[in-house]
């Protein structure tokens, strides 16, 4: 006898739903998840793009709401299965206060985690990051580390700060009995540099180098690597252990995995120039053009800048001394972990993830930056 499909029973929750990494694990669900009934897609701001989605199968709810309020992550969680907590301020500028960075990552995790115990939701997937790790503030190298890689994890900058707290308290939940007696099970998935379709950043590089006539200038030597993933597989990644984490509780329960794939080893700049290259832009210089105690000065100058113009405006420039220090510290993964407890295997190949995500920067040109 044919084997019949299996009935769509489970009510999933994302938060941070219309971010540019929510937004693929959204549609991610949507192709990839055959036991999905409700998705509910929880955000701040909500996005243009999910009334399309609206018209299949699944019925797709979206919900205006704030981490930082738990009575409004109570009220979108009750009745849900599974939350993917994506949801978070990713903020290396200075754009936000510290204080608002610890609110919205770690208050609005814990806020999670409590709404969890008082509706009963039983699977917890949260988007940590490589940061809780590293680069550490001595700029020690990681190299083609894993998760279980000894290295000294101190952090100074808010961001970091606030993702590590926020890891911590995902991971002490995992086994805290929910409403109706069952135990949380939660896991922690930490992404390298993401990067893709709707990633800012690279969209922010791109208009600068046609606006500096299709060049950009080689800061960074290009024998510091830094880890990349692309988004897709991230997304991937959070799908898989959403639907793995029941049977494999006691496997994955309190587990972090870093999200990696086939993505070169590489430096920022000659990594970004995989895609930027093909869209008309030349990375000029074979070694940085300024000596790197100049850039250590500019990043100063700029930190410096931003902290004086503040009453009057926001200045927040891409090159400030903590951007310098991850940029210029090596920080690769090489792990199976994934690949061990869940099964795991990128969805999208190197040469996949590329073209996507050409198509997608060439899409960009002629937009309003
Ligand atoms: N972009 C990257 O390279 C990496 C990102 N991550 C993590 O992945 C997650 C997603 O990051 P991205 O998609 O890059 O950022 P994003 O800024 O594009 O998305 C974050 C989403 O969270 C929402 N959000 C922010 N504050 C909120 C609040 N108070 N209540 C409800 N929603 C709120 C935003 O509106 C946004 O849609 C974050 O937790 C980040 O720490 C981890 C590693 C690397
Ligand atoms: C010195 C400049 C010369 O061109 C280059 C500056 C690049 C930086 C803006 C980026 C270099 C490394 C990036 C970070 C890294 O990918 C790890 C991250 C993980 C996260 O969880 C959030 C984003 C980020 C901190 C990412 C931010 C941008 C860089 C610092």
């Amino acid at each position: 006898m044919a084997e019949s499909a299996p009935v769509p029973k489970l009510v999933y929750l994302v938060t941070g739903g219309c971010g540019f990494l929510g937004e693929h694990v959204v549609r991610m669900l949507l192709e990839r998840e055959p036991r999905l009934r409700e998705l509910r897609v929880f955000d701040l701001h909500l996005s243009p793009w999910l009334k399309e989605l609206k018209t299949g199968p699944v019925q797709v709810t979206a919900i205006q709401g704030d981490v930082t309020q738990a009575h409004e992550v109570a009220a979108a969680m009750a009745g849900t299965h599974v939350v993917i907590h994506t949801a978070g301020l990713v903020d290396v500028f200075g754009r936000a206060s510290p204080e608002t960075i610890h609110k919205v990552n770690v208050q609005g995790t814990e806020n999670v985690i409590k709404a969890c115990v008082q509706t009963g939701t039983q699977f917890l997937v949260y988007t940590s990051s490589m940061e809780v790790v590293g680069p550490n503030v001595k700029g020690h190298p990681f190299y083609r580390g894993n998760e279980d890689t000894p290295y000294e994890a101190v952090h100074r900058h808010p961001y970091p700060r606030s993702k590590a707290l926020a890891e911590r308290l995902v991971l002490e939940a995992n086994g805290r009995k929910v409403r109706g007696g069952l135990p949380l099970v939660t896991c922690a998935l930490r992404p390298t540099g993401i990067y893709g379709e709707g990633h800012q950043i690279m969209r922010d590089f791109y208009h600068q180098g046609l606006r500096l006539g299709g060049r950009l200038f080689r800061a960074i030597p290009a024998s510091v690597e830094h880890g990349r993933v692309y988004v897709g597989n991230v997304a991937w990644m959070h799908v898989l252990v959403a639907r793995e984490l029941g049977p494999r509780a006691a496997l994955m329960g309190g587990q972090v995995y870093f999200c990696y794939d086939r993505s070169p080893y590489k430096s920022y700049e000659d990594f970004n120039m995989e895609f930027l290259g093909p869209c008309g832009l030349r990375l000029v210089g074979t070694h940085p053009l300024l000596p790197y105690w100049l850039l250590v000065l500019l990043a100063a100058l700029n930190a410096l800048l931003q902290w004086l113009l503040r009453p009057l405006l926001l200045y927040a420039p891409l090159l400030n001394p903590y951007t310098l220090a991850v940029a210029n510290t090596t920080f690769t993964v090489s792990t199976d972990k994934a690949q061990r407890h869940f099964g795991y295997e990128p969805l999208f190949s190197w040469e996949d993830s590329r073209a996507r995500t050409i198509l997608w920067v060439q899409a960009t040109e002629g937009l309003a930056q």
